[in-house]
């Protein structure tokens, strides 16, 4: 690759969760775990909580076999450089500049992503976008979270991405949350988690704070949200794959609102913004080594 090349780059957001994009068509970059955390790093940087490496599905061995249905991968990398294997906010944001660029029409289209395909429905003028993120998996058995020398019971929450979600008095008892909250048994999350705090707002209405692997604390949580919906609805007696009514809720995150269904069959649906805030050129040599 030619370092000294100016690369094209985007700058997005989804309930103010803020991702570098790098369109990629044809996977020429090879962005290193150093690469992708310089690209993030608010300050040396772009500056984004991940990266959105837009490559066509055929030109990544690890969604090549996902090319007949998606023509687009989205190679998500959190800021810390490592990979997660999906990302709601970031997906939606992904779609945007797909229609956007006149990748992809406006409607539905589908993502091809580590975690498998995902549909995203959007319309071509801006506005809330929709993306089927599957189904969550609740194991049995809870975690204890602590940080900053206080502990909580947590609920394991699979969706596509683990989760520990904590349903707490008030948000402020987390405090700074600075440092990786401690989750136990250790074993539970070889890979990591990201752990969600949740507090009622009222009836089928929830908010949360959120720490999220590879990032640290966000704004926002797409997957955790998710995560978030489906434990509060166990917690609130609601299963549609059990009693047949689907079930939504309002999920506030610090930097705005997301609206969360689970329909009979399982299947979740998150309903959020998603902005293109800046484009431009990048120096090569940030991509580089
Ligand atoms: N940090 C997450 C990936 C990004 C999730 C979040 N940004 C979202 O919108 O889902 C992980 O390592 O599993």
């Amino acid at each position: 690759m030619d370092n000294a090349r100016p690369v094209p780059f985007l700058k997005g957001h989804g309930t103010e969760n803020d991702f570098v994009i790098i369109p990629d068509p044809e996977g020429r970059f090879e962005l290193s775990k150093d690469a992708v955390a310089r690209l993030c790093d608010r300050r040396a940087g772009v500056g984004g909580d991940g990266l959105l490496r837009v490559v066509r599905s055929a030109r990544h061995p690890e969604a090549r076999a996902m090319a007949g249905d998606a023509e687009w991968f989205m190679d998500y990398r959190n800021s810390d450089g490592s990979i997660a294997e999906m990302c709601g906010n970031g997906v939606r944001v992904f779609a945007r500049h797909l229609v956007r660029a006149g990748l992809a029409p406006a409607g539905e289209l589908a993502v091809a992503t580590r975690a498998g395909l995902r549909r995203v429905r959007l319309d071509a003028d801006g506005g809330g976008v929709t993306v089927g993120m599957g189904r969550a998996e609740l194991p049995e058995g809870e975690v204890t979270v602590t940080v900053g020398g206080r502990s909580w019971a947590a609920r394991h929450v699979n969706v596509g991405n683990p989760h520990a979600v904590a349903f707490v008095d008030d948000l402020a008892e987390a405090g700074p949350l600075r440092k990786t909250p401690l989750v136990a048994p250790g074993s539970a999350y070889p890979r990591g988690v990201n752990v969600e705090f949740v507090v009622d707002r009222g009836p089928r209405h929830v908010a949360l704070r959120v720490y999220e692997r590879g990032s640290g604390e966000t704004r926002s949580c797409g997957t955790g949200a998710c995560a978030v919906m489906v434990a509060a609805a166990r917690r609130d007696g609601a299963d549609p794959t059990a009693d047949g009514t689907p079930v939504t809720y309002t999920v506030d995150v610090p930097g705005g609102r997301l609206v969360i269904s689970e329909g009979v069959d399982g299947g979740i649906e998150m309903t959020g913004p998603a902005v293109i805030v800046a484009e431009g050129t990048l120096d090569g040599t940030l991509l580089a080594g």
